[in-house]
């Protein structure tokens, strides 16, 4: 790995900001981050706010990565083709929030949210098939939240509205392996995103035939070099996901979908249809169905506009310094 940038060189390219979101999305209404005016490009910092140092300090390792230096892997396409991601909202909704993101073909639902029942997210499934046709592709988002008889039946009830995988149906990776094997006649698919992002061992889900794509975000794993090392050594296909970030994350997400080998799903990088502002011009938003790569160009009146309150840009800039210690000090 190359040497760690000096901490008062990243405080001083630092801008923390704050974007507002057109529609909630887990708990939140804002999306802070830290933008990173980085000599090889914008770069994009913003862990969610309840992680730990340590496994922020590995967003800060992507962030840095990015922004300091061009990966050594060539960029193989320059066009990403994502999907709609639909959150946990109100049936008279859907179409609304959909309509956002232009015409993909893809559509990505979260299920299984706190509050909501099975015959909740059965409607809404039925309800985003219903608008998209059957040409559509749906694939759905748990995020762990299915027990292991939650989940089969949940894909039991499903696979009607035709799906193409569900992504992190159980938290634990034999959860998931057991998944498959009780489903395996169903042709619905399974992803794993928090059993790779979140774990000790990226790896240890494709020993464990717990998945049949991976699920990949540059930022969790450190960034675009080290994620297509993760993709080469589990030998699954990958769907390149984001954090619901800004133009300058989706960017980073977009350098690592055009690098992989072979793309053969939608990625999950277009939610910048879901902020109601950004800080690149142009936004980095899908337009018929897919991003374009390359870097993202600020709007300095957008980094004027969208800057974070004073506390919140002191939490975030004792935020970096405490992950940059933790990587200055961390064995590399
Ligand atoms: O993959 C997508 O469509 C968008 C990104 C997304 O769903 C997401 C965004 C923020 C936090 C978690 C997740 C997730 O994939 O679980
Ligand atoms: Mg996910």
């Amino acid at each position: 790995m190359d040497a760690l940038p000096e901490l008062d060189d990243v405080l001083s390219r630092s801008h923390v900001v704050s974007v507002p979101l057109t529609t909630r999305f887990r708990v939140v209404q804002h999306r802070e981050a830290v933008l990173l005016d980085g000599p090889a490009g914008w770069s994009e910092f913003a862990p969610f706010l309840e992680y730990s140092d340590a496994e922020a300090s590995t967003w800060l390792a992507a962030a840095l990565d990015f922004g300091w230096r061009e990966s050594r892997a060539p960029a193989l396409r320059q066009s990403i083709p994502v999907n709609a991601t639909l959150p946990a909202v109100p049936l008279d909704q859907i179409a609304g929030v959909l309509s956002r993101f232009g015409d993909c073909r893809t559509v990505k639902i979260k299920v299984a949210e706190p509050g909501e029942s099975l015959a909740d997210d059965v409607a809404r499934v039925r309800e985003t098939r219903r608008l998209i046709g059957a040409a559509g592709r749906i694939r759905l988002d748990a995020n762990g939240a299915w027990n292991l008889d939650e989940a089969e039946h949940a894909v039991r009830e499903l696979e009607q509205f035709d799906l193409e995988y569900v992504e992190q149906p159980c938290a634990s990776v034999p959860e998931l392996a057991e998944l498959r094997r009780r489903i395996h006649r169903i042709d619905v698919l399974v992803a794993a995103d928090e059993s790779v992002r979140k774990a000790a061992d990226p790896l240890a889900v494709a020993r464990a035939e717990a998945a049949d794509l991976l699920v990949i975000k540059a930022a969790p794993l450190g960034g675009v070099d080290r994620a297509l090392r993760i993709v080469a050594e589990a030998g699954l296909p990958a769907v390149v996901s984001s954090a619901l970030d800004t133009s300058v994350g989706h960017a980073m997400g977009a350098a690592l979908a055009a690098r992989l080998p072979s793309l053969e799903f939608d990625c999950g990088l277009g939610t910048g249809a879901l902020l109601a502002d950004d800080i690149a011009n142009p936004r980095i938003v899908p337009v018929n169905g897919a991003i374009g790569v390359g870097r993202a160009s600020l709007d300095a009146d957008a980094l004027t506009r969208l800057s974070a309150p004073a506390d919140r840009t002191a939490w975030w800039r004792e935020r970096l310094t405490r992950c940059h210690a933790v990587l200055a000090t961390a064995p590399r």
